[in-house]
This record gives C-alpha cells, sequence and structure tokens, in this order.
C-alpha cells in the first residue's frame, strides 16, 4: 500500500514527487493548526465542567478569557498559514503544469518522427491537455490534502491512545473495514479509470477528425456518418462514466458512513466506560469533541484515495510519453572540409521500432532476404557539396524517405549516412539541422506574422534581412501590398494565402536560415504555371552556392542537375547526368519519353 501511494506520487508528479513536498509540509501545518480550537474547545469545556461538577468550585473566568484571547490570536495566524499553504499549493501545481507541459513539447519536439506518427496525435493532446488538468487539480488539492488528512490522524490517534487506549482503539475500529471496502473498490475502479480515460481519447481523436477533416466531410456530404462516431463516442464516455459511479459510488459512500459509526461506537462504549468509572468524564469529552474532528479528515482521506487512482493514471500516461526514447547526439563534431552527403549501403523499413536510436550501428545484421520488404534497399549515393542532385522516380520508389533520412526523421537500419564525414545518427538532432534547410510540397505557416514565420528560419534575424530573404524569394511586393505588410497575421496553417504565396514564403524562411544544404521536395508540383515560375524563381536565389538534393515530378526543372539519381522500387537503378542516363536507355529515359509524350511535345 505505502510503495503503492509511492509510485502514485511518482507518477502524479510525472517522475518529481519532491516538487510538492513544499505544499504538502505547509498542508499539513494549516490542518495541525486547524485543529487548535478543538482542543481550546476541549479545555473550555472541562473548565465549565470543572465548576459545575457539584464540587463548589468558582468558575475559572480569567482562564476562559485567556483561551478566548488566544481564539483571536489564532485566528490571524490561522489565516496566514492558509494563505501560505494555498499559494504553495496553487503556485507549485502551475509551474509544475507548465513546467511538466513544456518539457512534454520539448520531448515530443526531440521524438524520432516515426515514433510521433506511430502514436495517436489525438492522445497526445488529450495528455497535454486534459490529463495536465486532472494533475494540475491533483496537485492544487489532492496530494497536500491527502497527506494533511493522513498526518492529522495519525496524531489524534496517537494522542488518544494516551488518553485512553482502549476507548481509541474502538472508536477508529470501523475505519479498518472501510479501509478494506476502498481496497476493494480502487480495484474495481482501477480497470474502469483504463478504459474511461481510452474514451476520452477516443472522444479527442473524434473530435480532432472532425474539425481538421471538416472540408472533406463537407464535400463528400459525410456529415451523418461522421457526426454518428463522434456521438458515440460520447455515449460510450457517459456509459463508462456511469459505470465508474455506479460500481464504485455505493462503497465509497458505505465505507464513509462506516467511518462515521466510530461516533456512535463512541458514545456507546465510552458511556458504558463511564458508568463502570473505567473512564472519567473529561475523557469522555475529549473523545466527542476530537475523534468526530478527525472523521472528517478520515472521510476526506478516503475520498482522496479513490481520486488517487484516477490521477495517478493520467500521471502514469504523462510518464509514459516522457520515457519514449528520444534522438541523441553529440555536438563535439569535427566537420570533413568536403562537406558531401554520402549513403553507405542503406537499409531502411518504416515500422514501429523507428525510434530506435543511433541503429545504424547494427549494421547488417539481418539475413539477405530480410531486406526484401524494406522500403530502402542498399543505397549507394553521394551528394556532392555545392552540386545540385535530382531524386526521380516512379511514385513510392523511396525518393522522400531519402529526404527524411537526411533530415534525420528516421535513422537508417543498416548502413551509414555521412555529412562532412561524420555519421549523422551520432549528431545531435539540433547541432546538425543548422545545416538543412527543408521546403517541402505541403507547407506549414504559423498562425503569426509574416515577418515571424519567415524569421523562423533565423530567430536572431533583422528586418532588414527579412526583407532581403522575401526580396530574394519574390514575395516582398506581395507582402508590402497587404494592408499590414509584414505584420499580416496569418491564419492557422496558413490558410488565408495561396499554394504559390506560401511556397515563396517557406523559401524567404529557407534563404534566412541560410544553411549550405537545401532540400526541394517537390516544391513547385502542385503549382499553377504562373506561380511555379515565380517559385522557380525564388528556388534560382535560394540554391545558388549551396549543396542541393532536389525531388521533382518535372523531369524537364532537372535536366541540368549535375547528378540525377534514379529510384525503383527502394533501389537505386541508375544514376548520371540528363545525357548520360538518356544514353543508358533505362527507367530514366522511359519515365522521360512519357512525360513528353504527355506535354505534347515531339521528341527530336
Ligand atoms: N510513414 C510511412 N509509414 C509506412 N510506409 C511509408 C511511410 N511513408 C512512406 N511509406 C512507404 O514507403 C515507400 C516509399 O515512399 P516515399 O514517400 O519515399 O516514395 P516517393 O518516391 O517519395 O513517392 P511519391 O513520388 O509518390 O511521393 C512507399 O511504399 C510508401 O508507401
Amino acid at each position: 500500500m505505502i510503495s503503492d501511494n509511492i509510485n502514485i506520487l511518482y507518477n502524479i508528479t510525472y517522475g518529481n514527487p519532491e516538487r510538492v513536498y513544499s505544499a504538502i509540509f505547509y498542508n499539513i501545518l494549516s490542518d495541525l493548526i486547524n485543529m487548535v480550537p478543538f482542543i481550546f474547545t476541549v479545555i473550555i469545556v472541562l473548565t465549565i465542567f470543572d465548576s459545575f461538577d457539584g464540587s463548589g468550585n468558582p468558575l475559572n473566568k480569567t482562564k476562559i478569557w485567556i483561551i478566548s484571547i488566544c481564539l483571536f490570536l489564532y485566528m490571524a495566524i490561522m489565516y496566514y498559514f492558509q494563505i501560505v499553504s494555498y499559494n504553495h499549493n496553487y503556485f507549485e501545481a502551475y509551474q509544475i503544469s507548465s513546467i511538466g507541459r513544456m518539457e512534454l513539447a520539448q520531448h515530443i519536439l526531440r521524438l524520432p518522427i516515426g515514433t510521433i506518427y506511430s502514436e495517436d496525435s489525438g492522445e497526445m493532446v488529450n495528455i497535454l491537455m486534459n490529463e495536465f488538468t486532472i494533475l494540475e487539480t491533483s496537485i492544487t488539492h489532492w496530494i497536500p490534502q491527502f497527506c494533511a488528512s493522513l498526518i492529522v490522524v495519525i496524531i489524534t490517534f496517537i494522542g488518544l491512545l494516551f488518553i485512553d487506549w482502549r476507548l481509541d482503539l474502538i472508536t477508529f475500529s470501523p475505519f479498518c473495514l472501510s479501509l478494506i471496502l476502498i481496497v476493494i473498490s480502487t480495484n474495481i475502479e482501477n480497470s474502469m479509470t483504463e478504459k474511461l480515460l481510452s474514451t476520452k481519447k477516443e472522444i479527442n481523436s473524434c473530435f480532432q477528425e472532425y474539425l481538421e477533416g471538416i472540408h472533406c466531410i463537407k464535400a463528400f456530404n459525410l456529415i451523418g456518418t461522421r457526426f454518428n462516431r463522434l456521438e458515440k463516442a460520447f455515449r460510450k464516455n457517459v456509459k463508462d462514466s456511469l459505470k465508474v459511479e455506479i460500481c464504485t459510488g455505493p462503497l465509497v459512500a458505505f465505507s464513509s458512513i462506516i467511518i462515521k459509526c466510530g461516533t456512535i461506537l463512541n458514545i456507546v462504549i465510552g458511556v458504558y466506560f463511564l458508568d463502570a468509572k473505567i473512564i472519567p468524564v473529561s475523557t469522555f469529552i475529549i473523545f466527542l469533541i476530537i475523534s468526530n474532528k478527525s472523521f472528517e479528515r478520515l472521510a476526506i482521506f478516503i475520498h482522496d484515495i479513490i481520486t488517487s487512482k484516477y490521477c495517478a493514471v493520467a500521471g502514469k500516461h504523462i510518464q509514459k510519453l516522457l520515457d519514449l526514447p528520444i534522438m541523441e547526439g553529440t555536438t563535439n563534431i569535427t566537420y570533413d572540409t568536403e562537406k558531401d552527403i554520402i549513403f553507405k549501403n542503406v537499409y531502411f523499413k518504416y515500422s514501429d521500432n523507428n525510434n530506435n536510436n543511433n541503429n545504424s550501428d547494427n549494421n547488417n545484421s539481418n539475413s539477405k532476404e530480410d531486406f526484401n520488404n524494406y522500403h530502402l534497399k542498399n543505397i549507394n549515393i553521394e551528394m556532392k557539396q555545392g552540386k545540385l542532385t535530382a531524386l526521380v522516380g516512379p511514385s513510392g520508389s523511396g525518393k522522400s524517405t531519402i529526404l527524411k533520412l537526411i533530415s534525420k526523421f528516421y535513422n537508417a537500419d543498416n548502413g551509414e549516412i555521412t555529412y562532412a564525414g561524420v555519421n549523422i545518427s551520432k549528431i545531435d538532432p539540433e547541432f546538425y539541422m543548422k545545416n538543412i534547410s527543408v521546403v517541402f510540397q505541403d507547407v506549414y505557416l504559423f498562425q503569426d506574422t509574416i515577418a515571424d514565420n519567415i524569421k523562423f528560419g533565423n530567430d536572431d534575424a533583422t528586418e532588414e534581412e527579412i526583407i532581403a530573404a522575401a526580396n530574394k524569394a519574390c514575395i516582398h511586393d506581395f507582402i508590402m501590398s497587404l494592408p499590414k505588410g509584414y505584420d499580416t497575421m496569418v491564419g492557422e496553417g496558413g490558410c488565408t494565402l495561396s499554394g504559390g504565396e506560401k511556397q515563396r514564403i517557406s523559401i524567404a524562411r529557407a534563404i534566412l536560415k541560410d544553411s549550405p544544404v537545401v532540400l526541394l521536395d517537390e516544391a513547385t508540383s502542385s503549382l499553377d504555371p504562373e506561380n511555379e515560375v515565380e517559385v522557380q524563381k525564388a528556388i534560382s536565389e535560394l540554391i545558388a552556392g549551396r549543396t542541393v538534393i532536389v525531388i521533382s515530378h518535372h523531369l524537364r526543372t532537372i535536366k541540368e542537375a549535375d547528378n540525377i539519381i534514379v529510384l525503383n522500387e527502394g533501389e537505386v537503378v541508375e544514376q548520371g547526368t540528363h545525357e548520360q542516363l538518356m544514353n543508358n536507355n533505362g527507367l530514366y529515359k522511359h519515365l522521360w519519353i512519357i512525360q513528353e509524350r504527355n506535354n505534347g511535345w515531339s521528341m527530336k
């Protein structure tokens, strides 16, 4: 039970229990001080009894006055401690929660893309938002309250033992029975809590999908179908929540009532003891007042045990996400002067274990047959510094996968990829990515100003540098035509701009980053001819003097490349210049002829 609770505390604070120690301390202090009026009450009652018990003693009014003044002073002290404990609770909770959220967001950023894809994004949002909120509540209310109740009850129990151990044991005996009921109830609840939280996760996923896919849902008139899924998830949530309440509610209520039976036992046995002259009246009164107060704490304690399980599950989910291995590497790197990118016997397969760290050490550990279903097989290529390398091939041949490996989104399963002579799996991802700019086909712009979206490539850039980059990317005039110019807000996902405009902003971003390597993933493929010309101009500015690796389905755009690598079914089938490949009569020439024919051009 104790190790269980330590685990719960560990989970709730996601591995940092020390962060709530001060909140717990102040709560215990505040609760102990809370007991003072009851002790004063006991003293007053005993003083009154002293003069009205027929002994003829006069009422000690001075004592009552002193106690009353002490009570006034006590109020001030109590107020101070309550404020301090309140501040600690909330300060700690919001601190822990915001530090935790940031730690988790940073952790997610350092996870391999493969791990992120294999995790449910709805679950991640649920953890970051809902489960952190559960923990906030648990840190502000549950943990300090639970610990304070426990300590107060233990101190009361021990204190009363010294007054009369028999009456003490009898008074607190129902608590043992109630504890057994609570253990049963928490065990029932354990499995249900997991189920309930997974239903909440399902709601999140459905809702996220519903909002993100709203265009598609409307276009294909799927409103009813998709809404039904959402509605079903909501109904399941209601059902599961009720199930938890129905199964555990009566047990919890029953155990609270059993605890209160302690008062009845206290009265019945106390009166019997009084009658038998086993205890004096003062002992009976002390038990009545003090034990009643501790039953209130016990009821809270019982309720908190139930809540703890719910919080612990949320904490476990957060911990599980934090335990996912991140991509690591060193920044202590000495690059060669020749900054080529070289693939040596690289094999790669998309799978759940793409989150392996530095897994290029296990070279050639698999048998040849195992490699048949790999998405990249035995890739041996060189992308020379300052040269333009093009990747071409049919759809699904592995072009984008090569760019993803160069970007360290994944590590190779076998073989090695080197940049300037260093195995990239050994380099710290952030440090390495300073060398790489990527322009994707689908540009993502953040809900921020245009200037900040461009500045994303270099946080320290000045206004002049931003404008210079936008000029080179052929987007400056367009930005200046907007009412707020560079301060214009871009809608979420950049939806207020056209594809070509977004693409040029992303190119300005890459120009500002000024990295030696540029990766272009079909940057112009979704654009109309007019926009394509503009974007091509911007790309020419971006790639000048850099190592460029480009994927393009339009072969005429890469005709002048220094090296064209042709892929098919995850393998390099040929490479060379356009002329060499045309003379080869291989796949490249085949693809070229098809494109020429489709464009309505004639072969010379
Ligand atoms: N995240 C992923 N998980 C599993 N398989 C994937 C993933 N991404 C790509 N693949 C598979 O890997 C293979 C190579 O895909 P890749 O995207 O590299 O091809 P491509 O040549 O860039 O294709 P296209 O020209 O159509 O973009 C394909 O069979 C594809 O289905």
